[in-house]
């Protein structure tokens, strides 16, 4: 490895002695404690993989800090949650604590945001950030599989949490993006002040009607700074097909960085699984190595500035809205009514029949709701919600209108 020094692994902890993990350990000492092992006078670097933002993976994170050991951690859960008393824990020991495994994987955007752009100031952070969902995206889309055999098999291939929620409800993601905005803007993290929607409510309409129209649904993490505070959010998002960010697909990730004197930098590369966490969980305990330690957050822990969140409802943007209208005389006008009175602008609206069931009778009903597509020019959250809120209760459509937002980039 390229550090100038060797590395060894000394000692390991896991909960299963026996288990095989394909991997020769037999030289190692084993403790079936972690803090005992983060504790323990024969390491120099304590390497965190067991996950969870509290019990043993905190406990040993803390033990290992207090006794003046290195960190490295792949878990976004723990220092969303404690990131800051963490890295301030390991200012004071003069320790690292390196978290490169934590966001996108394989991708190196830890450091590149906290070292290579630290004489930028950054505008949006903006990605792909769970290799779990863009892989069961990519295959709904591509194969017309089901949600639930594409996250199976996301679990089989090592690629989702060990609670699989927090990857398809967003939670992850919303983590990961914390995190990066806390290097990108010198906010202290508020990983509950985020915005999260996950890919549940994702159908295979939502996704053909996305193709038909230009767009492909991706689950973006955005970070940006605006006129009232900083933005953070986490949904399904309609990208056009022609962003580079659209072409990301199965478990590889993206992030792109917008700052003033670089522009626009993108990196993508692998999510999630054994190999990409392995190589940014090398790459920290190479600096510890060579002996650059850098303030986690790339500065001093007391220098993270409250988070000045900027209202979800002032999140100005372009909608897709996808209704189940009942199909009568008047309803057409009275949603496009609603629209206009909330001085919302429509930019397209798509009705689609329903494809006729081979069981479906000779002579439909006349009140079968029909799928409309609508999509908006660039309004406020505030005005759709409202909107939509008005056309349920005017009792023309018969499900919970579906809304994706639409990001645009320069
Ligand atoms: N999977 C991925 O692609 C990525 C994961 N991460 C993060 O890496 C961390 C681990 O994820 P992942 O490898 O998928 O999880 P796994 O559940 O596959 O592995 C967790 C490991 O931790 C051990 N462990 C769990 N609890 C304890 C405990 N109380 N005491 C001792 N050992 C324990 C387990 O031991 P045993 O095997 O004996 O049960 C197992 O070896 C998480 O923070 C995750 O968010 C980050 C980037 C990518
Ligand atoms: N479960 C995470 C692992 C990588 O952080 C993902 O799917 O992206």
């Amino acid at each position: 490895m390229r550090s100038g020094r060797m590395i060894a692994v000394t000692a390991v902890a896991a909960r299963d002695r026996s288990r095989d993990r394909g991997v020769d350990v037999s030289d190692c000492a084993w403790f079936d404690d972690p803090v005992a092992l983060a504790r323990s006078p024969e390491i120099d670097v304590f390497v965190e993989l067991m996950g969870g933002a509290e019990g043993a993976a905190r406990e040993a994170v803390e033990a290992a800090l207090a006794a003046g050991k290195h960190v490295v951690t792949a878990n976004k859960a723990l220092l969303a949650r404690h990131g800051a008393a963490l890295a301030a824990l390991a200012e004071a020991q003069g320790v690292s604590l390196n978290f490169e495994a934590a966001a996108a994987g394989g991708i190196p955007i830890i450091k590149t945001l906290r070292e290579s752009l630290a004489g930028n100031r950054v505008a949006r952070v903006y990605g792909i950030l769970n290799g779990t969902c863009n892989y069961i995206l990519t295959r709904m889309e591509r194969e017309g599989l089901s949600f639930e055999t594409c996250l199976a098999e996301a679990q089989r291939l090592g690629y989702a949490e060990a609670d699989p929620t927090f990857d398809i409800d967003g939670f992850d993601t919303a983590h990961k993006l914390s995190l990066l905005a806390a290097i990108a803007f010198g906010n202290r993290i508020d990983a509950d002040a985020v915005y999260v929607e996950g890919i549940r409510s994702i159908t295979t309409a939502d996704i053909e009607a996305a193709d038909e129209l230009g767009y492909r649904i991706k689950l973006l993490g955005v970070a940006s700074r605006t006129d009232t505070g900083f933005e953070q959010r986490v949904h399904p998002t309609m990208v056009p097909k022609s962003s580079p960010i659209a072409r990301v697909d199965g478990v590889t990730n993206a992030v792109a960085v917008e700052a003033d004197f670089v522009g626009r930098l993108v990196l993508s590369g692998p999510g999630a699984g054994g190999d990409a966490t392995a190589s940014a969980v090398m790459s920290d305990i190479a600096d510890i190595a060579r002996g650059d330690i850098v303030g986690t957050f790339g500065r001093p822990a007391s220098a993270l500035e409250p988070y000045r969140q900027a209202a979800m409802r002032a999140h100005e943007g372009g909608y897709y809205i996808r209704l189940s209208v009942y199909d009568r005389p008047g309803a057409f006008a009275s949603i496009a009514q609603r629209m206009a009175e909330n001085g919302i602008s429509l930019e397209s609206i798509v009705q689609r029949r329903r494809a006729p069931r081979a069981d479906a009778p000779e002579h439909p009903t006349p009140m079968a709701p029909q799928p409309v597509i609508l999509i908006t020019y660039d309004t406020t959250e505030a005005q759709i919600k409202d909107a939509l809120d008005r056309i349920s209760v005017d009792g023309h459509i018969a499900e919970r209108p579906q809304m994706i937002r639409i990001e645009q980039f320069a």
